[in-house]
């Protein structure tokens, strides 16, 4: 099992402290959705974990190996790779291209195997191999940005905001895939604004709110007390 550990993390962004003495671990293997209100800093602790937003104070380790201030690459071939908001593919390159430009860090051998795993994943992608990135439904370039992390074979995937914009059909399909590499061993930090949806496939639960972490616990815990969610939304 490997483990990521975040300690006392602070992030800024401009005068603003997006990220506020937040701590969690995230586990392979499980699932943990990270709810909380629009602002709350969730995208700046994705981003700051990445290495693509510089980290003000604290610790990032996976495996007690420090993360923090280390360069994306760096980060990425850790095995911590991230999914950001928007799916941010490179809309004028093929699909194929997309995939094997995310395979940087691998001999082309390797890179064209994990694709090959990537469309075994998502055959949607297969099919449309050939098709510029940007010419695809949102959904399918959406399932491309999570292809593109799973190219670097990672051990923990963040994932933000996967089903904004999409269809119900599209979200169950991605969370489908979401709650499979989980089960076999992907770390997952699942954030959702829909958050019956995470916590429908979360094995932890965690609330941020004005950039701290509120709440830490069973996903039962959220449904059975939805005001734990009510305040954070209200703090903000
Ligand atoms: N590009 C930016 N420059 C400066 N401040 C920013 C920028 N993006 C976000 N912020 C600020 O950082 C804080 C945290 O925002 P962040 O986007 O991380 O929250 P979030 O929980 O991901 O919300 P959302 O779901 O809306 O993305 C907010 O106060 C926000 O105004």
């Amino acid at each position: 099992m490997s483990r990521i550990t975040i300690h006392n993390l602070n992030v800024r962004r401009g005068h603003k402290r997006a990220v506020d003495d937040f701590s969690l671990t995230l586990e392979t293997g499980r699932i943990t959705a990270l709810l909380g209100p629009n602002g709350a800093g969730k995208s700046s602790l994705v981003l700051a974990l990445a290495g693509v937003l510089p980290i003000e104070s604290g610790s990032v380790e996976i495996d007690g190996k420090a993360l923090a201030g280390k360069a994306p690459e760096v980060i990425r071939a850790a095995g911590l790779a991230a999914v950001p908001e928007g799916h941010r593919v490179l809309s004028g390159l093929s699909v194929l291209d997309n995939l094997l430009a995310a395979g940087f860090g691998h001999s082309r051998v390797e890179a064209d195997r994990a694709v090959a795993d990537v469309f075994a994943i998502f055959p949607e992608l297969a099919e449309r191999k050939a098709q510029l990135a940007g010419s695809m439904s949102g959904g399918q370039q959406q399932m491309l940005a999570l292809g593109q992390a799973l190219v670097a074979r990672p051990k923990f995937i963040l994932a933000d905001e996967m089903s904004l914009g999409l269809s119900p059909l599209i979200v169950k399909r991605l969370m489908g895939v979401i709650v499979k590499l989980a089960e076999q061993g992907t770390g997952i930090l699942l954030i959702e604004q829909f958050t019956h949806i995470a916590l429908k496939v979360a094995s932890e639960a965690s609330v941020m709110s004005r950039g701290r972490l509120t709440f830490s616990g069973a996903p039962a815990t959220l449904l059975e007390e939805p005001e734990i969610l009510h305040r954070a939304y209200l703090a903000q």
